[in-house]
């Protein structure tokens, strides 16, 4: 599933799904087989390889780096059972280094944040098997679900070196299957560990590689699993990064214009879904497996791997309207990398809101509100308004990137609030205080 969990703030979506792995999981996907492979499975003289994975139990620590450990996170004792905790836990295999970043966290294990009721329900989604509901109307910026995972597991084969054992005769695809053998092989270290009140969400989860020779369990995380940006060891390659597969949150579908932005907190151990728009009662909850900014066939294509042949999101059903659009928020990518980030303080010299209204119904048309080129526009325009002493705006697009700031990056908004309120004490227009407008105690000049 596409992991763009986490941003690299200040870079466009464009720039950092070429300099990061920000695509990394559906172009992974790709890597391995997917839909019907002839002949699956291990060739007959294929002999399986040691793994050097060791199970870990408590609070040790003292691991190498690099030594591939099954542990459970949050350590919560022996008999743990989910009336008792029911933030739950999470069977993992991870490396010494991970486990150590993530047990020294500053908090950690706090408890899993929770909306004030149930903002979601799952349901079925015709012709996408089940799916998340709105429970409720549910505003911009809003929490709508935070849940620790059921298991975590690495993107890479772990323990094993697979590269350079397997016989030099076997095609490609034998060196595919024999790579997801041995996947399925560490995977079956932690989930014969796992409690069966934690086991049975997961093997009942949608897994859509029963027929490219993947087993029961890497087919279920190559279909449900998000990538954390935090949740990787020290290199910044394909093998450092995990798959982190959740229960309710793996029943969300794909939309190309999604409504959600997934974000990953270490100190709780849990994925959350914040509200990018308004979502209404009833209206089912996306998120995105693919590319958001790439052309509808692009997309389609990075969608195969997850069983889905045609995706009929407005955006894919028209391409020919689309596929321009989501070119001009392109464009948008460059003009933000230009001005350096999102978050510039440069005020316009020549303040024009044209264009920059312009910019923001393109990406509300294509439902791309989760782009960081969102916020950029929202905060273009609050500078812009402010520039142009018009109070009531500047207002209205200070509280539209703070409703954004708090959906995408949850973890910075009281920081970047008491930033912004510093910054606008400081800004002085004529007789006019910008802190006296925000308060709506002054008028525009
Ligand atoms: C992570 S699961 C999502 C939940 C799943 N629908 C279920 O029943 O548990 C991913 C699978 O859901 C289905 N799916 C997700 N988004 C879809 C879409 N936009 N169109 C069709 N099928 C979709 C595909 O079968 C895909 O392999």
């Amino acid at each position: 599933m596409a992991p763009k969990q986490t941003r690299t703030e200040g870079q466009s979506s464009a720039k950092k799904a070429e300099n990061t792995q920000q695509w990394l999981t559906s172009r992974e996907a790709q890597k391995l087989s997917y839909g019907v492979v002839k002949n699956a499975g291990v060739p007959q003289d294929y002999e399986q390889m040691q793994t050097q994975v060791q199970l870990s139990s408590g609070n040790k620590l003292d691991y190498d780096d690099s030594m591939p450990i099954v542990t459970t996170l949050p350590n919560l004792g022996l008999g743990a059972t989910l009336e008792k905790f029911p933030d739950g836990w999470t069977e993992c295999l991870i490396s010494g280094y991970l486990k150590k970043k993530i047990v020294n966290t500053p908090g950690f294990p706090a408890a899993i944040p929770r909306p004030p009721i149930a903002r979601h329900r799952i349901a079925e989604s015709p012709g996408k098997g089940l799916g998340m509901f709105a429970a409720c109307n549910i505003k911009p910026g809003e929490l709508v679900l935070a849940e620790r995972p059921l298991i975590i597991a690495p993107r890479a084969i772990f323990g094993v070196r697979v590269a350079g054992r397997v016989p030099r005769h076997y095609t490609d695809e034998q060196y595919r299957q024999v790579t997801m053998f041995e996947r399925e092989r560490n995977l079956n270290l932690v989930t014969g560990r796992m409690a069966p009140e934690r086991l049975e969400p997961l093997m009942s989860l949608a897994n859509c590689h029963l027929q490219d020779g993947s087993g029961p369990i890497l087919g279920i995380i190559r279909t449900n699993g998000f990538q954390a940006e935090e949740i990787r060891d020290k290199a910044n390659t394909s093998e450092s990064y995990y798959s982190v597969v959740c229960n309710e949150l793996s029943r969300m579908n794909h939309s190309c214009s999604p409504n959600v932005a997934r974000h990953w907190d270490t100190a709780s151990f849990s994925m959350q879904i914040f509200a990018v728009r308004a979502i209404k009662e009833g209206e089912e909850i996306t998120t995105e497996y693919c590319d958001l900014l790439a052309p509808a066939a692009q997309r389609q294509a990075e969608l195969a791997p997850y069983g889905i042949s045609q995706c009929v999101c407005p955006s894919c059903s028209n391409p020919a309207v689309s596929d321009p659009l989501r070119a001009r928020i392109r464009v948008i990518s460059r003009k933000m990398d230009d001005a350096g980030g999102w978050m510039n303080l440069d005020f316009p010299e020549k303040p024009d809101v044209k264009p920059l209204l312009g910019d923001l119904i393109t990406i509300a048309k294509e439902g791309l509100e989760e782009l960081d080129e969102y916020g950029y526009i929202l905060w273009e325009l609050f500078k812009t308004y402010a520039t142009l002493q018009d109070s009531k705006n500047m207002l209205a697009y200070r509280q539209k990137h703070k409703a954004w700031k708090a959906a995408i990056y949850p973890d910075d908004a009281p920081e970047y609030e008491a930033g912004i309120d510093d910054l606008l004490k400081l800004m002085k227009f004529g007789n006019l205080s910008l802190n006296k407008m925000m308060k709506g105690k002054g008028k525009a000049a």
